[in-house]
Formats: structure tokens, sequence, C-alpha cells
């Protein structure tokens, strides 16, 4: 349990061997510069004349950033400001009640756990702690959900609902800019949703360590909630930061939506640094296929001129073989 990084960080003014990343992988000194071309997306423009830009700019940020951001998405920033105060809360809260919640079994539908990543090449600590649960649907998982504090089951009920809406409604739009019958994605392509809160507290030398280690989302589509900078990605070799927007929604294209695009779109890789003055949160939820669901090119998508560029895999065997590829800094995630 003392194993959580907000338990003992607060009392340490180095950062602790073990949590030092090789010279290759930490992030130095140097600030890396904001990545410029990122669309922030209005999505109050959507229903009026301006569809077709914002779905121009849907595609432009799929394609070549993996990523874009969404403003007037909806969700009110009530419910996400008190989604996020709920999140700190619950990572301030003493030990004993933490120990409840703390686990290592990944298998779990709702778990509390740390930063220490233990495989078979590589073995690594990073400066953050998380929640992991299961959200959809609901009813099928709130009871494993933290009881403390008091409002959790409330308002991340109410958020993971909301959230949920607005991937539905993107994904929608990421077909009307494909070319694919809209509602392609309903049924089993996202059946399953899940949620992952990070948190980093605040670290005594940011250059040296992690917060996320680089890594390609491996599902469908990401919507992130964040309080701070501290997502960076990295196009064309060279690390770059993501403009933090109050109130918006990053969302990031997932590498089996790459592959049911054939390609158009596009998953980048992407980590977290942290800051030596505040604690970060990223409120960061998946859509995902079952775990039966073939994943494979949409047939619209394939043509003699645009051919078949992955075979069908079965979500699972695909989530199973890739995902440690993912987080090893040599795996290729989509060329297997
Ligand atoms: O905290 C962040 O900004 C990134 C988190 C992330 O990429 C993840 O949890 O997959
Ligand atoms: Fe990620």
């Amino acid at each position: 349990m003392s194993a959580l990084v907000s338990s003992w960080s607060k009392n340490v003014h180095t950062v602790p061997e073990n949590f030092v990343c090789s010279s290759e992988e930490r992030p130095g000194d140097l600030a890396v510069p904001l990545c410029k071309g990122i669309p922030v997306v209005d999505l109050q423009q959507v229903d009026g004349h301006d569809r077709a830009d914002s779905i121009k700019q849907i595609m432009i940020g799929s394609q070549d950033f993996g990523m874009f951001q969404v403003i007037n998405h909806g969700l009110l920033k009530e419910l996400m400001d008190d989604t996020m105060s709920l999140f700190k809360e619950f990572f301030d809260m003493p030990e004993e009640d933490k120990a409840t919640y703390y686990s290592e079994d990944m298998s779990k539908s709702f778990r509390l756990y740390t930063g220490s990543f233990c495989h078979s090449v590589i073995n690594h600590n990073y400066w953050k702690d998380s929640v992991r649960q299961d959200c959809h649907p609901l009813e099928d998982h709130i009871e494993t959900w933290p009881e403390k504090p008091a409002r959790y089951r409330e308002v991340v009920g109410t958020y993971s609902v909301e959230v949920r809406k607005l991937g539905m409604r993107i994904l929608d739009l990421i077909c009307e800019g494909l070319g694919v019958d809209v509602g392609y994605f309903a049924g089993d392509l996202s059946k399953f949703q899940g949620m992952i809160v990070n948190h980093y507290p605040p670290c005594p030398n940011p250059s040296l360590v992690l917060g996320v280690r680089g890594h390609y989302d491996t599902n469908l589509l990401t919507l992130l909630q964040q309080d701070e900078y501290g997502l960076q990605i990295l196009k064309d070799g060279q690390w770059f930061g993501v403009k933090h927007v109050p109130n918006a929604f990053v969302i990031n294209i997932g590498s089996q939506l790459e592959i049911i695009s054939n390609g158009k779109l596009t998953s980048i890789k992407h980590r977290a640094v942290t800051n030596s003055s505040v604690s970060r949160t990223s409120i960061v939820t998946l859509i995902n296929p079952s775990e039966e669901c073939i994943i494979e090119p949409a047939k619209a998508l394939v043509s003699a001129c645009n051919p078949l560029m992955f075979q069908a895999v079965q979500c699972k065997e695909y989530v199973d073989t890739c995902m440690p590829k993912a987080r090893d800094p040599n795996g290729a995630t989509l060329e297997s």
C-alpha cells in the first residue's frame, strides 16, 4: 500500500533511483515546444452551417496528429469539475481508506494501483497512481466502485454515461468523415467502456521521470479530460506538448480505429510528463470493442485504389499480443 506514489512522494526531495528513466527515455531539461496544428473542434458548430468544416478538422486531426480536441461538446462544466474534484478527493483520502481499494489483480472491475510496471523486458516505475474501472453497462459495474468519497458512484456514474454519449457522437462524425455508414461503431465495436484516472503528484525533478511512458492506445477511441498540461506526442521523431485547453476533451484515435479505417486514421505515440509544483490528474475514458469482435478494415474503405492494409484479427487476440508491445519502447503495434 505504501507503494502508492501519492503516499510517499510528499516526503522526498530527490527522485528515488528506481524512478529515474533511462537517458533515452527521460524527458530531459529542455521544455518541448507545443504542437501546432492539432485542431480544437467546436462541436456546437457541427449542427450549423459549419458542419462540413468541423468534420474536416476532425479528419485532419485524426490523420495528421492521431488526435484532436473538442470544446462546446455538451458535457456540463459543473459535471466535469465535480468529477475532477471527486477524483482529487479520492487520491487525497487517508491511507487506510485507499488501502481498501488497492489491488494488483488486473482482472478486477475496479482497482487502485501505482505506476510500477513489471514486464519480462521492462521493469519501470512511473510517477503516478491510477484508478482503473469498467463503466458500461453501468448497472453491471457500479457496485464494484468505491463507496468513499460518498458521492463517488453518483458523480462518476453520471459522468461515464455522458462521456459515452459524446464518444458515440464523435464516432458518428468520424463515420461521416471516412464515408462509412453512420452508426457503424454502435453495437459490438463500442460495447466496452473503461476508465483510467491517472494522478501524478508533484515531482522533485520532472526531467528525470515520466508519468506514463510513450505508448499507443490500443483501443478504439479515447476521451481525455485533464486539469493541467502534461500530455506530449511523438511526431516526426520529436516530442511536442499538447496544449491544455480548459474544459476540452482530447480525443485520441486508438490502434483499432486505425485498423478499421484501413490506415486512413492514425494512432500516435504519446506520454505524460510530471511537474514540480502541482499535481495533475487525467480522466481517461476508453471505448473498446467486445473481446469477441473481429477488427478489420471497413469494406467501404477497401478498393483497388485503397488496398487492404490490415488483416482481420479478433479484438482479444489483438489486445493480448499488442498490449505488451504498445508499452515496449521498441514495440511495433500495428506492424504485427
Ligand atoms: O495523462 C495523460 O495525459 C495521458 C494518459 C494516457 O495516455 C493513458 O492513460 O493512456
Ligand atoms: Fe494513452
